[in-house]
């Protein structure tokens, strides 16, 4: 059983239950009804850091809560009416606010033809939080993250309130995929399995550094087709679902995840890293201004950028791949909020 489920479900009730003095801690989810949203909002709602969860959809938030609520952990529930009012009081006080709002791909679709729809929620869900609950962490999901991330820091400066070290987007569902995908081949336990994933979260800016992990013994044509599976993972789901969306209940775990490592540092764990989508120094002087790499937490959010390290050959081939796709992807989103305020 890896480290997360562990602290999910094997000591969810005993520390339901003695949690008392923990800080209260709301957490907000924006398209609570949807395919993440639901298990997502059901994930947190058995983490019981959380003391108050705040749901919110244009359509179904207060029928997702009313369900939600009957679960016997400790923390309140609460739906919100599709209201600017509504949207309001769920963001408010909010310590975590996680954005999985928007329309997936189907199968053919790139995450950047998503660009076109995804946008416009993203910035006008990013505007309202700036407003009600500006010093909150806030998770991007929505895709493209490599562009919605860059759309809500824009917002943020654009209402004078943009703090980097609390903007994230999550990236978790491909360390997620990596640690599985490479306990497949070895036979081992996922949860023994770390492999370090970089870049931007959209096929080739997918970039995992094997070379930095305990798989560094596969090579040739296992390498890359390993490589290959874990860039485009989220394909392999779009596909299987034949029309019906992309990945959710894993998204959903890696959400959780990424969430309850936010949670843990703002309340005092330390040497709590995860690789994140954020405002980073790494490769500002190639005009890239957000990149995931190993990121540590703390109480302000992002305490420490991890530099990438020693990596191979492969993997400067795929880092200089991923450096021009990244840029376009930022550079778009950042131009979306400048054309359409
Ligand atoms: N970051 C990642 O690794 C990752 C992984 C999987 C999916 N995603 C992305 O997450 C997004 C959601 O995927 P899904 O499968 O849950 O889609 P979905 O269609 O099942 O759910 C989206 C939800 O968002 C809601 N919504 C739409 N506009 C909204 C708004 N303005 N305010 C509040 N809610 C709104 C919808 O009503 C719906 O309930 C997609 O963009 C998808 O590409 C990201
Ligand atoms: O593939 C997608 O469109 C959804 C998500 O980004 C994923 O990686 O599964």
């Amino acid at each position: 059983m890896s480290f997360f489920t562990r602290q999910m479900f094997g000591q969810v009730q005993r520390r339901a239950f003695s949690a008392s003095s923990r800080q209260a801690s709301k957490v907000a989810v924006l398209g609570a009804a949807g395919g993440i949203g639901q298990p997502l909002s059901l994930l947190m709602k058995l983490n019981p850091r959380v003391t108050e969860l705040a749901l919110y959809d244009i359509k179904l938030g207060p029928g997702v809560a009313a369900d939600i609520s009957h679960i016997n952990t400790k923390s309140t529930v609460k739906g919100y009416d599709p209201t600017p009012s509504g949207l309001r009081e769920c963001l408010q006080g909010s310590e975590v606010i996680l954005i999985p709002a928007g329309v997936p791909r189907k199968p053919g679709m790139t995450r950047d033809d998503l660009f076109n729809t995804n946008a416009s929620i993203v910035r006008d869900l990013a505007k309202a939080a700036a407003d009600a609950a500006p010093n909150a962490n806030l998770l991007i999901i929505s895709n493209p993250v490599n562009s919605t991330v860059p759309i809500c820091a824009e917002v943020y400066k654009s209402k004078g309130v943009y703090n980097p070290k609390r903007l994230f987007g999550v990236t978790t569902l491909d360390i997620v995929r990596a640690s599985r995908f490479v306990s497949e081949i070895k036979g081992t336990d996922p949860a023994n399995e770390n492999i370090p994933v970089i870049g931007g979260h959209s096929g080739v800016t997918i970039v995992p550094l094997l070379s930095q992990s305990g798989a560094s013994d596969i090579t040739g044509a296992k390498l890359d087709a390993l490589i290959q599976r874990i860039q485009f993972g989220g394909d392999e789901v779009v596909k299987a679902k034949d029309g019906a969306g992309s990945a959710t209940l894993s998204m959903a775990m890696a959400g959780a995840r990424f969430a309850e490592s936010v949670l843990k540092a703002a309340q005092g764990e330390k040497g709590v890293v995860e690789c994140t989508f954020v405002d980073s120094p790494l490769y500002k002087d190639q005009g890239i201004d957000f990149f995931s790499s190993k990121v540590e937490l703390g109480p302000d959010g992002v305490q420490k950028i991890h530099p990438v390290g020693a990596i191979s050959k492969e993997e400067e081939k795929l880092l200089e791949a991923c450096l021009t796709d990244l840029k376009k992807n930022i550079d778009k989103g950042v131009e979306f909020v400048k054309a359409n305020p």
